[in-house]
């Protein structure tokens, strides 16, 4: 599976972390920056990641910002997102089987990598329910063609 991963300069050690962990799981990682520490804006990144998935390049997206929040509402304006801040697997969990989160988000000044392992391990092996739940998401995608 390729999954798109991308962060802020907050995030930039955690995604390298996460990107290591997922390469060793088996996953195919692109990498879509920031490529070092220096200040530089999560719009740009939340866009690159949102754009890899919903152009099909990458099945999934994970997102790093400080505390997740910015770079997940930037991931959200690209139409067909669904990007979800988890700081728990509880959350991450549900983000898949019940709201079928095509990215996931979290904060590198909020969760640990431990933390943000299990959170990343427990969404990916997580699947989407369907039935009640897709008639919920087609609404979601229903409001998003209005607006
Ligand atoms: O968007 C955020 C806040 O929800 C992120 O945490 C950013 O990483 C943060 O705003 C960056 O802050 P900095 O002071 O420029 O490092």
């Amino acid at each position: 599976m390729q999954i798109a991963i991308g962060s802020d300069h907050a995030g930039y050690e955690l995604k390298n972390e996460i990107t290591k962990h997922l390469e060793e799981s088996g996953y195919a990682v692109q990498d879509c920056g920031t490529y070092s520490k220096e200040s530089c804006d999560y719009p740009v990144y939340g866009r690159a990641v949102a754009h890899k998935v919903v152009h099909g390049q990458c099945e999934l997206g994970i997102v790093i910002c400080g505390t997740g929040v910015g770079i997940s509402l930037a991931a959200n304006k690209v139409t067909g997102i669904r990007a979800v801040v988890c700081s728990e697997p509880y959350t991450a969990k549900m983000a898949r089987m019940h709201n079928d989160a095509n990215i996931l988000a979290f904060g590198a000044r909020v969760v640990g990598i431990d933390m943000a392992k299990m959170i990343v391990d427990t969404w990916l092996a997580s699947t989407f329910e369907g039935e009640r739940h897709a008639k919920r998401i087609a609404m979601i995608e229903e409001d998003e063609q209005k607006s």
